[in-house]
């Protein structure tokens, strides 16, 4: 999707819209100059809580020494509840919601977003909580693989009547350098791990404390 470092959209049929409407994001390319809004975006950081993504952009704000007080920091997802959006200098800080349907459609428009903007070499990350097995509680994990439920570093989605399977890549390098970031950091572990997506927090995960249960401890 990424040609000469440009969001690169593998849809033909958009060429064919007079206007494209970001839905969720409450943007447009007709009401909003996304180039000059977002042109110089360069890292993406996505969570599931809107509140979680604000203080992340605050912290962002600080950490960046930029100008200003960062309590101003203003959603720019304002006009709708769906998601919530900050801009810190060249880091978009954005809510996702929660399970793959809802980051779905926040993907689909942030990646829309990302090619009207004419944004250029931009890094995406997502950054948020999981359960984990064998390892201490608080440890980072840094995903060098996302696997489905069956252990397949593939996802699947079934469009009209058929099943596209798409591989879930993550770029190897950045996990390498992240990982070397977090040397820094002595507070807590950081390690690279794999990392399974289910559709579902509860019996999709295993868990036993769900309003259904269709299995026991001892399988
Ligand atoms: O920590 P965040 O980013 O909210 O995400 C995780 O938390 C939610 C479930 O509790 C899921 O959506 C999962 O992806
Ligand atoms: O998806 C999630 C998020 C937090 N904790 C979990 O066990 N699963």
């Amino acid at each position: 999707m990424v040609d000469n470092g440009f969001v690169h959209i593998k849809n033909p049929h958009l060429d064919m819209l007079s206007e494209d409407i970001l839905y969720h994001f409450d943007l447009g390319t007709k009401t909003h100059d996304l180039p000059s809004m977002f042109g110089d975006v360069k890292f993406v950081c996505v969570g599931g809580s809107p509140n979680r993504m604000r203080s992340f952009a605050l912290f962002i704000h600080n950490e960046l020494g930029l100008d200003g007080d960062g309590n101003n920091i203003v959603d720019i997802c304002a006009g709708t509840d769906r998601y919530s959006m900050y801009k810190v200098g060249p880091v978009l800080s954005i809510s996702h919601g929660m399970g793959i349907p809802s980051i779905s459609i926040m993907l689909h428009e942030l990646i829309k977003l990302l090619h009207h903007a004419k944004c250029r070499d931009v890094t995406l990350i997502r950054i948020g909580t999981s359960g984990g097995i064998g390892i201490e509680p608080g440890t980072v994990v840094i995903t060098d693989i996302a696997v489905d439920a069956f252990f397949r570093p593939q996802f699947e989605q079934t469009i009209l009547d058929k099943v596209v399977v798409r591989n879930t890549q993550l770029h190897q390098e950045l996990a390498k350098d992240l990982l070397e970031c977090s040397r820094e950091i002595s507070s807590f572990p950081t390690i690279i791990g794999h990392t399974m997506c289910t559709y579902d927090f509860y019996e999709g995960q295993g868990r036993l404390d769900g309003a259904l249960c269709s299995f026991s401890k001892m399988l």
